[in-house]
């Protein structure tokens, strides 16, 4: 059954709203450019935007009032040029409470559901770093656009994480099976051309105002087309996999609480934070 299906009816609703949405110091802000319908939603958590439960929160309602709103389309990208998202905040991870660290890997279930059951068509302006969960906020749009010079992929083994069942089915349907069961065992990260290559991003861009161009492109190309059929077969394609989490939802949070409470995880995550100082330092 069809979750959510684009509602032509409510068109001339949202031809009479028009948006700008979110304070200056909100977590999540969103433009609606009312000629196009278009949002751009831009991620906002300095320094390298790790998903903390808050902003997770805001995705998902920024979503949420997104497909409320009938826009025709959204753009995700950040409010940096140097880091798309730098995954889900390892800060989350250390030392945790565990019902907070349940609530992190349930908020981050429905990141990825809300996110890639959109209506409306979606595209990732990816003007930085998108290691793990920055790849996931990626895979779940329609289309990638990528600046140059950046790496993106799912480095979770690398970090002593399995990569849950659901996002390798993302990870499956945009770079095929034999690559995608290949890349996330290693824990590759690609840089901008190789992404490309393997077609884990669709387009690379030299900056971010090439970037928005080549992501307005992908949009309009939806403009003379029923968003009804549109919406429609996107979500016939896609409702399957967001009902199959939703099934196993329960053991997948258990998994990762496993999965961070281990104290080889726990001492791996200490030395991991403490080469990302190293590195800044040198
Ligand atoms: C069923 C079991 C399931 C198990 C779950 C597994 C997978 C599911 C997939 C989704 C979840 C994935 C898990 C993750 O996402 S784990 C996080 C993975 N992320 C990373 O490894 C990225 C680490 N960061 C970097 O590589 C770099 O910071 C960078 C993003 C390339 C940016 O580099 P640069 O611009 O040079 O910035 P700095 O390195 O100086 O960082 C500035 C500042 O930010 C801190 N920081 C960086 N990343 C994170 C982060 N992810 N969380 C929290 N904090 C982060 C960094 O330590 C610096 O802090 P200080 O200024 O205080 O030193």
């Amino acid at each position: 059954m069809l979750r959510k299906i684009f509602n032509p009816a409510r068109l001339s609703r949202f031809q009479r709203t028009m948006v700008t949405v979110s304070s200056s110091d909100a977590l999540v802000s969103t433009e609606v450019d009312d000629k196009t319908g278009y949002a751009t939603v831009t991620l906002n958590r300095a320094p390298v935007n790790s998903l903390s439960l808050e902003l997770m929160t805001e995705i998902v309602k920024t979503v949420d009032e997104l497909e409320r709103s009938n826009i025709r389309g959204m753009v995700l990208t950040s409010f940096s040029n140097k880091v798309f998202c730098a995954g889900l905040d390892i800060m989350e991870m250390v030392n945790p409470d565990l019902d907070r660290l349940r609530a992190v890997w349930t908020r981050l279930q429905d990141t990825w559901a809300s996110l890639y059951g959109t209506s409306f068509p979606t595209v990732a302006l990816i003007n930085g770093h998108a290691p793990a969960g920055g790849c996931l906020l990626a895979l779940c749009c329609e289309y990638r656009v990528m600046c140059n010079n950046f790496n993106i992929g799912l480095n979770e083994t690398q970090l002593g994480l399995a990569v849950p069942p659901w996002l390798q089915g993302t990870m499956r349907q945009t770079i095929g099976t034999r690559e995608a069961e290949i890349h996330c065992i290693k824990g590759t990260m690609f840089n901008s051309q190789d992404a490309l290559k393997i077609g884990l991003v669709d387009e690379l861009a030299a900056e971010n105002g090439e970037a928005m161009q080549r992501a307005l492109h992908y949009l309009n190309t939806f403009k003379q087309m029923s968003p009804y059929a549109r919406s429609a077969t996107k979500l016939l394609m896609r409702n399957k996999d967001i009902e199959d989490m939703k099934r196993g939802r329960k053991e997948d949070v258990e998994r990762f609480v496993e999965n961070v409470m281990n104290s080889d995880f726990q001492n791996g995550l200490t030395v991991y934070l403490q080469s990302l100082k190293n590195r800044k330092n040198k």
